[in-house]
């Protein structure tokens, strides 16, 4: 058995089943890998093989607590006395020395009081999906037959507060919410989210996607073969810069938004804390019902099947030649465009589901988001260099507030207003504009 690094499997306990029926949801279509299966419920062989030999694969790394995620399809669908069982074969498992955390993302609309009690007793973490108020957020993700989910994932959030269930949002940026990022982030933190996730959602249609009836045409006038609910490269960049200065304005320390602490963490020279922007991936694989095992929840195709933990353990495929080149791929494959990069580190060029576009001279695999990503590095490098200084000098990041307020310090706004050259740089180093920031 070849080696393997320490991973986190995205666990399908109910494979794509769902009560919802969003538009834009990738995973639905899974069903169709399983054309014979009815009930896709994990069966309790394979789930107590999974969490036997999960717990085990981990068992020699450092890290004291290992992390089960639990997605779908809807695995709330799965009712609680499922729940009631994982937490018990987990007990039955546990190495020595070692503690385990759970979380649940769910689209919120089956929390009830009983699941709020059980997810409050095992401290499980809940990701709920929620992409803005009514107006945004039911604009795709509605029931079958069309009936909106904004309330109904209301209520199951004013459960878990109620019950002081830990939970955090995540929201899909699409066509429609990302032209409000204002309104997107300020609806978030009124409904008592800290901890916001934002995942921008593309969809070729080359992928059979075949609503898209002509190429969708960005701001800039590049044309895409996306479907009409993608977000456009200029759009998310947009989404991303809208939110970051409503975020740098007050809440730096007390609303954490995954994107901006990661790329606070790349400031710093920490390791990549999201694959996406990892320099290789291929830690975060997908478990499906009935034990298959891929390489990825974005690559749950055939042709990434690693195999099924009913015949191989876990841990030998996650050491496979086959696994090790899907992470090395990432940095491999690599185009010119991103190897000379001066951003690279705050990027690595993006998830490789996303490397469909052509660089400046025409060569394949260059991610789409590109024009998003340099974007917003460029809007909020200087913010962020600040930031990054002052934890190093062991200062909060939130005293960057201090010193915008005190006009120490020039606002994101002010600093993508490009000065000079020579200027003196606005992020505050007193270095010259071209030596710092502007090197961007
Ligand atoms: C597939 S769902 C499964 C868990 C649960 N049903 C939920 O909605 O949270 C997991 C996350 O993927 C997001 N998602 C669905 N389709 C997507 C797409 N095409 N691109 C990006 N994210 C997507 C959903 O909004 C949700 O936040
Ligand atoms: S609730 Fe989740 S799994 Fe269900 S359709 Fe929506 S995104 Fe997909
Ligand atoms: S910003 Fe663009 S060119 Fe630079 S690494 Fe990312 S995808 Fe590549
Ligand atoms: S393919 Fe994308 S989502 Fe999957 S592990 Fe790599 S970077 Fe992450």
């Amino acid at each position: 058995m070849t080696e393997h690094l320490p991973f986190q499997v995205m666990g399908k306990p109910i494979g794509p089943r769902c009560n919802l029926d969003c538009t834009y949801c990738y995973y639905l279509e899974k069903e169709n890998l399983y054309p014979d299966t009815k009930r896709f419920n994990m069966s309790d062989a394979v789930l107590e093989t999974y969490i036997r030999d999960y717990l085990a694969s981990q068992a020699g790394f450092p890290a004291r607590e290992i992390r089960f995620n639990w997605q779908g399809g809807e695995p709330t669908m799965l009712g609680l006395d499922y729940f009631r069982r994982i937490v018990e074969l987990q007990r039955k498992y546990l190495p020595r020395g070692k503690t385990v955390a759970n979380t649940i993302q769910t689209n919120g609309t089956l929390i009830d009081d009983a699941w709020c009690a059980f997810l409050k007793d095992n401290d499980f973490l809940v990701g709920v999906s929620i992409d803005g108020p009514p107006r945004l957020h039911d604009r795709f993700r509605t029931y079958r037959n069309g009936r909106p989910s904004h309330d109904a994932v209301m209520a199951g959030i004013k459960r878990m507060k109620a019950h002081g269930v830990e939970f955090n949002t995540l929201s899909v940026v699409n066509r429609e919410n990302a032209a409000h990022p204002k309104e997107v982030y300020r609806f978030l933190k009124d409904i008592g989210s800290t901890y916001l996730q934002f995942i921008p959602i593309v969809e070729r249609t080359a992928d059979g996607h075949s609503l898209a009836p002509a190429p969708q045409i960005d701001e800039d006038g590049v044309s895409y073969d996306v479907t009409p609910w993608s977000v456009l490269p200029r759009g998310y960049g947009d989404f991303l810069c809208g939110v970051f200065d409503e975020w740098i304005r007050e809440d730096v320390g007390r609303v954490f938004v995954q994107f901006f602490d990661l790329q606070l963490g790349l400031w710093m020279g920490a390791p990549a804390t999201m694959c996406w922007f990892a320099e290789t991936c291929g830690q975060g694989p997908a478990l499906e019902h009935n034990g298959d095992l891929y390489a990825c929840d974005h690559y749950v195709y055939p042709e990434y099947r690693l195999g099924n933990i009913m015949e191989t353990p876990i841990a030998e495929m996650m050491g496979s030649d086959a696994q090790w080149q899907f992470g090395l791929d990432k940095r491999d494959a690599l185009p010119g465009q991103c190897r000379n990069c001066d951003i690279r580190f705050a990027c690595n060029g993006g998830c490789p589901k996303h490397r469909f576009a052509r660089t400046k001279d025409g060569e394949p695999g260059l991610n789409y988001y590109c024009r998003s990503t340099s974007r917003f590095v460029k809007h909020a490098g200087p913010a962020m260099k600040v930031m990054a200084d002052l934890v190093r000098s062991g200062r909060p990041a939130s005293d960057i507030m201090e010193l915008r307020r005190t006009g120490r310090l020039a606002g994101p706004s002010a600093a993508s207003a490009r000065p000079g050259r020579n200027d003196r740089c606005p992020c505050g180093s007193g270095l010259k504009y071209k030596h710092c920031c502007g090197r961007l």
